[in-house]
């Protein structure tokens, strides 16, 4: 629990999320709850044997890859749309409840087709999830579709090949591209070809880079035109890389207990965020994967407070940049500005009472 003044004045900022994987949103009695629904027997690891033994095991992942180990065996209780789409709304009804108002959203379809699941079972659950979220709890969401860096590139390149003929970028239905999984070890520009032509097409892109692996991994991500990096915690390592990121405006989405339960950092003490506010990095603060690393949004707003004491004004920049990075129309992001201007002047109405 937060203990710091600005606890309540945290919890009511509005949010954007711009970094969590829907199917990192699986919690463990979900996937025992869809294993019964769908008669699929969970694998004999004994780290199955319970709810508690899999929660258990979460607490203690080595690296990434170990994580990920975990994270993809956990999705094969998917099968159904109705499963995708339970999934998208148990994870918004968190986030709306963390004071989440705009959320863009990760899936990994190539990982659900490598299993049979038809690109249109993983995508019409995924959407229903989101349309549900934004008629019943006013949120205005994004799907972003990530390439998984462990499977070959023809399979990312299958996968683009049906959000092409689907048309599902220019019908609103994925929003961007983005790239995952295992960092250091396939070659750093895997994805140039399919970047280009996205690039081509006008589909804002980002990705995952400088969590494990160094600054040239972010470096690359750039020249294959991302425009936005997913954790980029290492950056700190390149000073002219980061002037230039700061130049740009190029936001970082970073997700501070992640980092913790991968071992990225010792504790969330160790994340730059004093580095990048000082230096003008903008960045988001997300969950990631909250089902698997302790934490919701909120959690990890908070776990930044203890660890950072950060004041009113610093989190309204944080706040405000995470509306003005977010893929969403300028009436949206006005809309937003506004609700945030109005929670700050009701907190320091309330301090000068
Ligand atoms: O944090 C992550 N890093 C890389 N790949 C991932 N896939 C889900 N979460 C992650
Ligand atoms: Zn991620």
């Amino acid at each position: 629990m937060c203990q710091s003044p600005l606890h309540e004045f945290i919890k009511g900022l509005p949010k954007c999320e711009h970094h969590v994987h829907l199917e990192g949103c699986l919690t463990p009695e979900l996937i025992f709850e869809l294993a019964a629904r769908n008669g699929i027997s969970l694998p004999t690891d004994p780290v199955y044997t319970s709810i508690s033994t899999l929660s258990k095991r979460y607490e203690h992942f080595t690296s990434l890859d170990d994580f990920l180990h975990f994270y993809f065996e956990g999705m094969a209780v998917l099968r159904n749309e109705q499963d995708f789409a339970d999934l998208a709304w148990s994870y918004f009804q968190k986030a709306h409840s963390d004071g989440v108002h705009h959320a863009e959203v990760f899936f990994d379809p190539q990982v659900h087709k490598d299993r049979s699941i038809p690109y249109e079972t993983i995508v019409g659950g995924f959407s229903k999830g989101c349309q549900r979220a934004e008629k019943e709890l006013g949120l205005s969401t994004r799907l972003i579709l990530c390439f998984v860096r462990h499977l070959p590139v023809d399979s990312a390149r299958g996968v683009y090949n049906e959000l092409v003929a689907s048309k599902h970028f220019e019908a609103d239905v994925v929003h961007g591209l983005g790239w995952s999984s295992s960092e250091v070890g396939p070659p750093k520009d895997m994805f140039r070809d399919i970047y280009a032509d996205a690039k081509e097409s006008g589909i804002p892109l980002t990705a995952h880079a400088g969590e494990e692996g160094d600054p040239t991994y972010i470096s690359t991500a750039l020249e294959l035109g991302a425009t936005r990096i997913d954790h980029g915690i290492r950056l700190v390592e390149d000073e002219e890389l980061m002037k230039r990121i700061a130049r740009q405006g190029t936001l970082l989405t970073v997700c501070p207990l992640s980092n913790v339960r991968l071992r990225c950092v010792q504790s969330v003490k160790e994340v730059p965020i004093r580095k990048f506010l000082e230096a003008g990095v903008k960045f988001s603060i997300n969950s990631d994967d909250p089902a698997y690393f302790g934490g919701y949004i909120l959690d990890n707003y908070y776990a930044v407070q203890e660890a950072f004491e950060l004041n009113v004004l610093e989190w309204r920049i944080i706040a405000e940049n995470s509306v003005q990075e977010s893929w969403i129309p300028d009436e949206r992001k006005a809309v937003l500005l506004e609700k945030i201007e109005k929670h700050v002047k009701e907190y320091m109405h309330t301090l000068s009472a």
